[in-house]
């Protein structure tokens, strides 16, 4: 027992000099691409989901120090207005507006589209950025499945219902928030609300899944609007997102020198929103701020159309 006392100390002190000796090495690894564009915006409006914490915060405040007017559509306007002063005063941009968006009620996100469309001349770029991971089972207020339901049906609608403006307003660009989690996922046609069965981690995926075949599906239908569609990982972030799961939030602890900060985790969708080269390029997904490999379920039209198909049946809209 002595012995092995000795072996775990000087095991783990090993480790921890190796870490402290490491760990500027080990962060510049794990911060991954940095958006290096300098395109201005302004004159532009862009529309950020979720965008109260965590990376959509962080891609707010960069777009706003490019002179871009943003809506920060917050489920809590409380917490987006504490946001979106603090980037007030660290950006100078006084063209930042809150916005009520809850993504688990279709009824919020027709009253919040339609005031868009009443108070905004233009939108030229949607950032669909906000994000449920790992909850409990529950239901959005339409009976779907959380995850599903914010993740990628909230997401779907509000694009759905966004979208003549995105048009008129073109060049524009469509970002969705997925993941590499998107991986481990598939579409489960049979069960997608998790009636029969409910496991957290595997709703999560799916609805990662579904964003990256939302983001396919609706690239094709957009050629030649000049509107492009693309999907990001952000990375692996510290953020709030974890909140639901109290191991993944302990892992996020215990490796938190491999984890990115919500800025560095902002980088790919700054990147995707302003990068000149990216003008024409659409239905790719990016990872540090390049293209990035994506599942072979994630590439499949089939299951994009499907997913397309009973997406509008489940909104009920119609939508060629
Ligand atoms: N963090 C990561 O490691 C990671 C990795 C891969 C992908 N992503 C993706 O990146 C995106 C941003 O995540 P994050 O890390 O910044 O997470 P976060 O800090 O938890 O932020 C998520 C945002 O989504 C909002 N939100 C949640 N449910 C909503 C609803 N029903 N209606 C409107 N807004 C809602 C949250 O609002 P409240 O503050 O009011 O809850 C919050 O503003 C997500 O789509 C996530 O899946 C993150």
């Amino acid at each position: 027992a002595r012995m092995c006392f000795w072996m775990f100390t000087g095991i783990s002190a090993l480790v921890g000099f190796l870490l402290s000796v490491l760990r500027p090495y080990i962060r510049r690894f794990a911060a991954g691409g940095v958006c290096k564009s300098n395109a201005r915006l302004d004159g532009k409006t862009v529309l950020i989901t979720g965008a109260n914490t965590g990376v959509g915060k962080e891609t707010m405040r960069d777009l706003a120090r490019r002179g871009a007017r943003v809506i920060a559509a917050c489920r809590d306007v409380s917490k987006g207005e504490a946001a979106v002063n603090e980037i007030r005063m660290d950006t100078g941009n006084e063209q930042i507006v809150v916005r009520k968006l809850d993504l688990a009620d279709t009824r919020s996100i027709r009253e919040f589209a339609d005031n868009l469309l009443r108070e905004e001349k233009a939108l030229h770029i949607l950032i669909n950025n906000a994000g449920v991971m790992m909850c409990p089972y529950s239901k959005t207020e339409d009976g779907f499945e959380m995850q599903l339901g914010v993740n990628h049906l909230g997401h779907f609608y509000l694009t759905y219902l966004l979208l003549n403006l995105l048009k008129h307003s073109a060049p524009a660009r469509i970002i969705n928030l997925s993941s590499l989690a998107h991986n481990l996922g598939w579409i489960k046609f049979a069960d997608l609300q998790s009636e029969k069965s409910y496991n957290s981690g595997i709703a999560y995926c799916q609805s990662k899944l579904a964003n990256v075949l939302f983001t396919r599906e609706l690239a094709r239908r957009l050629q030649g609007t000049k509107v492009t569609a693309n999907s990001v990982h952000p990375g692996t972030v510290h953020s709030e997102l974890t909140r639901h799961s109290f191991m993944v939030s302990l892992a996020w602890k215990i490796f938190s020198v491999f984890i990115k900060t919500p800025m560095e985790g902002a980088q790919t969708s700054i990147y995707c929103a302003v990068a000149e080269e990216l003008e024409s390029i659409s239905g790719k997904y990016f990872s540090d701020c390049s293209p990035a490999f994506v599942a072979p379920q994630g590439r499949n039209d089939e299951t994009a159309k499907r997913l397309w198909d009973i997406s509008c049946k489940l909104l009920a809209i119609k939508w060629d």
